[in-house]
């Protein structure tokens, strides 16, 4: 059940107490309460988005940006990218992330305005990514074998069309789970002219989700019936919500973790404070019997640390805060995607112009989406995408270390996008190549503005700060300008609408200091590491590091970022998690 006052809930002492109701927070609520006996509380800072329409339609719902289910961030001036400063969103709203995933892409909110892009896409990443959370971590429970059974758990595959049959090999998938993915439903131009394009250099992947990504074809995406599928639709369902022993209260704030003991592994940290939207002058307390669970994502979950004074003591105390644990790493180790993106002109009509600029097609699209949750906005922009690594030979690998986990993780990503994305150009008509660094190895921080706990936090993921990181994006322009010489694009590409961009190292740098921004993954701010390591926030069970009760599982405790949009690994891992908490309080 759904509560919007703390005066309202039925009781005030439960077994866990989770704060962040987002992609993870809403896995645990889900798995810890499948015991009647088990009390769950899950605490959210933002409300619902039931009402909002745009939020349950795949095309549209790249909108969501910079409206009231998203906390609003933008990061810190970035010094690679000539001082910019660019949108950071997060979910502000039962579902977090997941519920508003994936809109914005870094240059289309910076360059081609406001407008937010939303993939909602399905990505594991490689085996190798896991295999080194493995071997940094010591725990072999974070290999990609022993995770790719919570990866299971977590979907349930639907078989759209032909392609399952054809161009998709689907046996990678659970048809089991809880959460909803399928294959786009939406036929475009687009589509088999990429396909067509294939060759050596971009050769075919029948499921870039095998746990060897590299290659390019098609991707799930987070789609039910034609409507978006967020952790809420699928975890947090009615079935789930209507457990007595599941409450669930929205727009509470939590502010800081509450010590609630000592003991002689170190403080104990079980309950919680917040407040909640319409009266932040009145402070509420809950705490959990048995474990409080932080799940308020990269963002969230450090700034409630840094607030409850985990973290670096020195800083702390110069911000006024006290120190309860120190704890360096807290906030530490931001790692971040990066994107951008170029377009070109082509000869058709049969695009996303057809009915992002005309208002009759807009109004027709609309019209068939209510009527049969069928047509062009039953799909997410993005239907195609392909994984590519930086050649072996080349010269960065004189002077760096491959940031890659291991030769079959890619350094680079492309998406593919049948228009312009973002308020289309006056006229013409488009195609769109996105594309990402997904082995960043620039690290940023979340650090405190001041003391005040409702204050925004400081943001600083550090974009392409490294030079292999610039020389990963610069190799990935050149790829996709690659990409549309194929065959599929003869005849069919008019011109590059960045054609002012020279095809030198220097000025595709400039083009990308000025359009690249974060794809909004972000992980490693509460990093887990081995178990007796001094460094890093959380031990491989995710306990905190030094103290009891206290429990953070979401984006910021992995210590790598994969080279995956990091939905479907948040799933896996607080699925884990689940597991992990069920068998250290045998419940
Ligand atoms: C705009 C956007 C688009 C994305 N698109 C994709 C995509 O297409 N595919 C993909 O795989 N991944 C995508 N991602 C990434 C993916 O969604 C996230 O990595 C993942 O959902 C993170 O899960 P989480 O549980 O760590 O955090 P979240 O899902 O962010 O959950 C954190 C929750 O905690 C709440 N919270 C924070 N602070 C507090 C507090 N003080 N008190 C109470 N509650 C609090 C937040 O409101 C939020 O609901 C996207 C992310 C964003 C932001």
């Amino acid at each position: 059940m759904i509560y919007e006052r703390y005066e309202d809930l039925p009781t005030k002492s439960y077994d866990f107490v989770i704060v962040g109701g987002g992609s993870a927070g809403i896995v645990l609520a889900n798995r810890l309460s499948e015991n009647a006996e088990v009390s769950v509380l899950l605490l959210e800072a933002g409300g619902t988005y039931e009402n909002a329409h745009m939020a349950h339609i795949p095309f549209l719902c790249t909108m969501l940006g910079d409206t009231d289910v998203d906390w609003g961030y933008k990061v810190t001036p970035q010094a690679a990218l000539d001082g910019r400063v660019v949108p950071y969103p997060r979910g502000f709203v039962l579902g977090g992330d997941s519920a508003i995933s994936e809109s914005c892409t870094g240059f289309i909110s910076s360059v081609r305005s406001n407008w937010r892009q939303d993939y909602m896409v399905c990505t594991r990443g490689s085996a190798e990514d896991y295999d080194r959370f493995a071997k940094v971590t010591g725990d072999d429970g974070w290999s990609w074998k022993s995770l790719l059974p919570y990866f299971h758990k977590s979907e349930k595959y639907t078989t759209v069309d032909s392609r399952d049959a054809t161009e998709y090999d689907a046996t990678h998938h659970s048809t089991a789970g809880v959460h909803h993915i399928g294959l786009p439903m939406a036929q475009r131009d687009l589509d088999q002219r990429v396909i067509q394009s294939l060759s050596d250099e971009f050769p075919f992947n029948s499921n870039i989700n095998s746990g060897k990504p590299i290659g390019f074809g098609w991707f799930p995406v987070s789609v039910k019936d034609g409507a978006r599928n967020s952790a809420v639709s699928s975890y947090l369902a009615q079935a789930y919500l209507a457990r007595p022993n599941l409450h669930v209260l929205i727009k509470a704030h939590a502010t800081k973790v509450l010590q609630t003991g000592t003991s002689d592994a170190g403080p104990v940290f079980r309950g919680v404070k917040f407040v909640q939207k319409g009266d932040f002058s009145v402070m509420h307390t809950v705490t959990a019997a048995k474990e409080l669970i932080l799940s308020a994502g990269v963002v969230g979950t450090p700034a409630i640390l840094l607030h409850s004074g985990i973290g670096d003591a020195k800083v702390l105390e110069g911000l006024g805060i006290k120190s309860t644990l120190n704890l360096a790493d807290v906030g530490q180790n931001l790692s971040e995607h990066t994107l951008s993106a170029l377009s070109w002109e082509v000869n058709s009509t049969n695009t996303f112009e057809a009915f992002t600029r005309d208002p009759a097609g807009k109004e027709a699209a609309e019209k068939q989406w209510r009527e049969s949750k069928t047509g062009p906005l039953s799909t997410p922009p993005c239907t195609q995408i392909g994984f590519l690594r930086l050649p072996k030979s080349h010269s960065i690998f004189a002077t760096t270390a491959d940031p890659a986990a291991g030769p079959n993780t890619p350094h680079i990503e492309l998406m593919f996008g049948n228009g312009f994305l973002g308020p289309p150009p006056p006229t013409g008509n488009y195609v769109t190549v996105a594309f990402a660094c997904v082995t960043p190895t620039s690290l940023g921080s979340i650090t405190l503005a001041s003391n005040d706990p409702l204050a925004a936090p400081l943001i600083d993921p550090k974009l392409l700060s490294t030079e292999i990181d610039r020389v990963t994006m610069r190799q990935a322009l050149k790829a996709a300008r690659q990409f549309v010489t194929g065959p599929g694009f003869k005849d069919y590409v008019v011109r590059e609408l960045s054609a002012e961009v020279p095809d030198t190292d220097e000025g595709i740098d400039a083009y990308l200091r000025a359009t690249t921004a974060a794809i909004f993954h972000g992980t490693g701010t509460a990093r887990m590491s081995a178990k007796d390591a001094k460094d890093g926030v959380v031990n491989p069970d995710l306990l905190m590091k030094g103290a009891v009760g206290l429990r953070i599982v979401d984006a910021s405790v992995f210590p790598f970022i994969p080279s995956a949009h990091t939905m479907l690994p948040v799933f896996a891992l607080a699925e884990r998690a689940s597991d992990l908490i069920k068998d250290a309080h045998k419940i």
